[in-house]
């Protein structure tokens, strides 16, 4: 079989990373209690890459992700984005929850633009992008329906095409089809591999699902128990797209069991 493993920290790319973690770590208190969630995280991501990060529950995954996205300062370490460290949260790094986060009250159209308000943009400037994107998703002819006549499918199409509306290099996508059933996650899994392929952007997507993960990335980060670190890196070899029929691939087989061993190593040494 193949080497496609890396031991510790995910190799540095040759050219400048997107993304670039340097001994990222975050403790929490928790009733007065400190409690190391992440320690000491190396990442180097390039352009256009689809990472998954997989690990047992409580790892810190979600912390990871959060401070990527600025929207949690981390306790050691540094995070960058471009080269840049991250401070705060961007409009060119964008995040999607497990949970939609759609206001009731306004079309999927309206909801698509509603970070113009908060970015401080003219929404008329966007509405054709928002109209192509909205196309794009799926949804191009429930525009001006409201999220209460949506599946949750859908809605999590809104919620991809309000980050897709405002052209994020990145996209930081916590389980973010987790609430959905495996024939519809399936159908928005490859939707999102179409989507973000094509427009060149950057993926950092958790999971709890080691066969999703295999099949959309281009390397799995595989995350030891609490305090989180990267116990190893699975590099996935298959070629893409990535379809269905790949899934009966004995070489996607192998690449899981890779990936269920180093889970399976992690949980032992601790
Ligand atoms: N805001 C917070 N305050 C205190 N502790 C926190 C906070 N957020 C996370 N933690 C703790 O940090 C650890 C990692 O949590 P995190 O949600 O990042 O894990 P995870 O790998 O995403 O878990 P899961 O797979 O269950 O979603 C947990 O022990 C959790 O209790």
């Amino acid at each position: 079989m193949a080497d496609t493993t890396t031991a510790g920290g995910a190799s540095a790319p040759s050219v400048m990373p997107i993304i670039e973690a340097r001994g990222l770590a975050k403790d929490f208190v928790i009733d007065g209690v400190p409690v190391t969630a992440l320690k000491g995280v190396d990442l180097a991501i390039r352009k256009g890459e689809f990472i998954s990060f997989v690990g047992p529950s409580g790892c810190g995954k979600s912390t990871l992700l959060n401070m990527v996205a600025g929207l949690l300062p981390q306790t050691a370490g540094e995070a960058f984005f471009e080269g840049r460290p991250i401070l705060e949260p961007s409009r060119q790094v964008g995040f999607m929850f497990q949970s939609p986060v759609l206001l009731a009250w306004r079309t999927v159209e309206e909801n698509v633009l509603m970070p113009a308000e908060v970015f401080g943009i003219d929404k008329n400037t966007l509405r054709d992008r928002a109209r192509s994107v909205i196309e794009a998703v799926g949804l191009g002819s429930f525009r001006q329906a409201y999220p209460r006549q949506l599946s949750g499918g859908m809605q999590q199409r809104v919620s991809l095409a309000r980050l897709l509306t405002y052209e994020p290099k990145v996209l930081l996508m916590d389980e973010p089809f987790g609430a959905l059933d495996e024939f519809t996650r399936e159908a928005m899994n490859l939707e999102l591999l179409r989507i973000t392929q094509a427009a060149g952007i950057t993926v950092l997507f958790v999971t709890h699902n080691i066969s999703e993960a295999v099949f959309m990335s281009d390397r799995v980060v595989v995350m030891t128990p609490r305090p989180g670190k990267v116990s190893g890196v699975v590099y996935v070899d298959l070629p893409r797209p990535r379809e269905i029929a790949q899934l009966q691939d004995p070489r996607f087989t192998e690449l899981n069991f890779t990936v269920r061993k180093l889970l399976g190593q992690g949980h032992d040494t601790h």
